[in-house]
């Protein structure tokens, strides 16, 4: 029998570029969050005397052969193992291609989950890390789940107590962004905006302590303030009844005095203006139901705000359906995603 996998997606809650390293990828620190909209991978796999992957989806702009991650991933995974096995993969897109929601790199951690169960074997985990590290820098995240520090190139991950759920929605607009491309606007910027390499590393290592910072006073920090134990999780029907959810708030607002915000912004806004207006459209003002946060998911072009209630949530999408200069940018309104929630959802069945 076949394993379906459901491949979440994520957001960038916040994302600094550093200096380029030998090996010319970016420094980065960022803070991953997955969110509860997803593809499905399906697997099927049984040892065979001879390898062989055949792989289908019905999306158009998914490769079907090595080029596609989660290929990559099933074949570094049974060479790994030294198994030789017949594989078939399928992959359902829902979620854009080229989006930022690191919508391939889930489908690469999807099919190693599935292709583990379907030949009943696991990887250790730190073997699992490094072999989704080598196929995507934002492979390893999916490996975790939840709030995730990624740091180096976004592959070295680190998983952070889980922020409250909270409602979100994703608008995304009719382009697609290349990483690589705006990874390469990012190092042409000169002038006054332009940082130093050392100023860029400074700048890592303040973001990574600010992250940190948000778990690290008890009784202090927004985290916890006012919170009764019972209540540490946030609760989904609590957002689903557009009641106000004050805990992800509180954890919110502490973020955004971090000074959490996405460098490629600074490039992709200029190249692509129309994505600056989803922004405001997403952030809407005092009395219109404001996200308490909105950025730009990692390169783009998806766009994020995350907001008090589901309610204000469909708000801000109406403002976006209804914007002339918005026309072709599809809404996806959903939740942030918790580790637990993550893994408890994961087989689809
Ligand atoms: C922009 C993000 O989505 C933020 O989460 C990720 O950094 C991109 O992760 P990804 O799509 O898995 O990217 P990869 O497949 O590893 O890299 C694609 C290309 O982006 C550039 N790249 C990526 C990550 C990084 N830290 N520095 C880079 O310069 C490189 O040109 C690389 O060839
Ligand atoms: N499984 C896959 N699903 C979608 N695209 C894939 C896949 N494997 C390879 N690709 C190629 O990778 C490119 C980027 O796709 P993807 O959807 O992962 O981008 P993204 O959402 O911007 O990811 P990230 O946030 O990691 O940068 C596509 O143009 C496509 O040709």
């Amino acid at each position: 029998m076949a394993t379906r996998v459901r491949s979440y997606s994520k957001i960038n809650l916040g994302l600094a570029i550093g200096p380029v390293r030998a090996d010319r990828f970016h420094g980065l620190t960022t803070l991953y969050q997955t969110l509860d909209l997803h593809d499905l991978v399906t697997v099927s796999a049984r040892r065979a005397a001879k390898t062989r992957l055949v792989l289908t989806t019905n999306h158009a702009r998914v490769p079907v052969d090595g080029r596609n991650t989660a290929w990559k991933m099933v074949e570094r995974c049974l060479e790994r193992l030294g198994v030789t096995a017949e594989v078939e993969m399928s992959i359902e897109k829902n979620l854009p291609v080229q989006g930022g929601m690191g919508a391939g790199s889930a489908n690469a951690a999807a099919a190693l989950i599935g292709l583990e169960r379907e030949l009943g074997v696991a990887l250790p985990g730190a073997a699992r890390l490094e072999l989704a590290a080598g196929v995507g820098s934002d492979v390893p995240l999916f490996l975790l789940g939840g709030a995730v520090l990624g740091l180096n190139r976004g592959e070295q991950v680190v998983p952070l107590p889980d922020l409250p759920r909270i409602a979100c929605l994703v608008a995304v607009p009719n382009v697609g962004v290349s990483t690589p491309q705006a990874f390469r606007d990012w190092d042409g910027r000169q002038g006054p905006g332009g940082l130093t390499d050392e100023s860029k590393a400074d700048r890592l290592m303040e973001l990574s302590l600010a992250y940190a910072s948000l778990y690290a006073e008890p009784g202090t920090s927004g985290i916890v303030r006012s919170l009764n134990p019972e209540k540490k999780q946030g609760n989904s029907e609590e957002i689903q009844s557009g009641v106000p959810n004050g805990l992800a708030e509180n954890t919110l607002l502490s973020l955004v005095r971090t000074g959490v915000e996405n460098d490629f912004e600074q490039v992709v806004f200029p190249a692509y203006p129309s994505l600056r207006e989803t922004k405001r459209l997403l952030m809407g003002t005092d009395s219109e139901a404001p996200a308490l946060y909105a950025a730009l998911s990692g390169s783009g072009s998806a766009l994020f705000g995350l907001f008090r209630s589901d309610a204000d949530a469909r708000v801000a999408q109406q403002r976006i359906q209804s914007a002339a200069t918005q026309a072709g940018v599809r809404t996806f309104l959903t939740e942030t995603l918790p580790r637990a929630a993550y893994w408890q959802r994961m087989f689809a069945g």
